[in-house]
């Protein structure tokens, strides 16, 4: 089957006084149909510039998209009317009711206005419809553009982190949204930064980091790539950790000891080997647990964003252009 979305070489550099940057730097991504995708990346990794260049807001530099099957910009009045989308939090008349809003809306988009209590009964805004937006919180907002977004009953629905300024409850309800709007057919291809959020939504990922992809696939094989093999093991009651730690150090493992009676143990043969060289040195376990990877592990790894003590990292992900110092030198 053909995808839904399909980039290939994207390039995007941004010009101004103080310089150029490469926001993106030959990035690939492809999105199957019926999936719920996830998109990440650091602060800066280009993300938005991304989503806003395949919805036609800005002019790429090179390379080539697809959106539904059909090439963009170029043929992108050809499938508009079937992508849904949010890139940026939508400004909405603050004096007007979300009932007029996506009543308006829908007139504009030559949608039936009978549309409007399904889609205000999806986001869960039902009965706070004819309560004016001012009224409304962050997260009722957020949800009041979900719901703008899905009035045209979209193939495919993209999302700049849809999860935003959400309560708990509020992200466990756009959780079973996206699920439900997945199970209906709608594509829905979502940024977010709550990585455990994606994992528990997305059947696939892809993650940029400096403009460019650096991994791709679904869910459970970006994390069994990443899986380190590490175990976690429960010494009995009063055993010298640091003893312990030292006999599998000694056979050529990597140890952290952790808080009471706990070792992270990795680069080791197997667990077996962990009981054994402990049990010749009458030391006993009373768990050993494989440390499962999640997608925090792999993002921060792959992206080589996890913080180190003592210093400070500069957000920005983007390079600067061949020749550029980011004072146009
Ligand atoms: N209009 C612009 N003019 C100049 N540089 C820009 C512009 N928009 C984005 N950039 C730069 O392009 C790079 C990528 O930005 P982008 O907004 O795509 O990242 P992102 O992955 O969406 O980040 P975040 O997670 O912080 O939203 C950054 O260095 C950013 O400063």
């Amino acid at each position: 089957m053909t995808p839904v979305l399909e980039i290939s070489g994207l390039r995007k550099t941004y010009r101004s006084r103080k310089g150029a940057r490469n926001a993106l730097d030959g990035f690939d991504m492809v999105v199957e149909a019926g999936q719920v995708h996830g998109f990440l990346g650091p602060n800066g990794s280009g993300k938005t510039t991304t989503l806003r260049t395949l919805l036609g807001l800005i002019q790429p530099d090179g390379g080539r998209m697809t959106l539904l099957g059909r090439e963009v910009p170029r043929h992108l009045p050809e499938v508009a009317g079937r992508v849904g989308a949010i890139v940026e939090s939508p400004q909405f008349f603050g004096r007007f009711t979300a009932e007029t809003t996506l009543s308006l809306l829908a007139d504009a988009g030559g949608v039936d206005r009978g549309r409007v209590p399904e889609v205000l009964d999806l986001v869960g805004l039902r009965d706070r419809a004819k309560e004016k937006v001012k009224t409304y919180s962050l997260g009722m907002k957020q949800r009041l553009a979900v719901a703008s977004a899905l009035l045209k009953k979209p193939t495919l629905l993209i999302l700049d982190e849809p999860a935003n300024g959400l309560d708990p409850g509020g992200i466990r309800e756009m959780r079973t949204l996206m699920r439900d709007l997945s199970a209906s057919g709608m594509t829905v291809l979502l940024s977010s930064h709550i990585l455990a959020e994606i994992q528990l939504i997305c059947d696939s990922v892809t993650i940029i980091s400096a403009g460019r992809r650096i991994t791709a696939g679904s869910v459970a094989e970006v994390l069994a790539r990443h899986d380190s093999g590490a175990v976690r093991v429960r010494l009995e009651p009063d055993t010298d950790q640091e003893e312990a730690a030292r006999i599998l150090r000694e056979a050529g493992a990597q140890v952290t000891v952790e808080t009471a009676g706990h070792l992270t143990v990795r680069d080791i043969a197997g667990p077996a080997q962990i009981t054994r060289l402990l049990a010749q040195r009458e030391i006993y376990l009373c768990e050993l647990t494989p440390v499962a990877a999640d997608l925090e592990d792999a993002f921060l790894e792959l992206t080589g964003t996890a913080p180190v003590e003592g210093h400070h990292r500069q957000v920005d992900e983007s390079a600067l252009a061949a020749g550029q110092d980011g004072w146009g030198r």
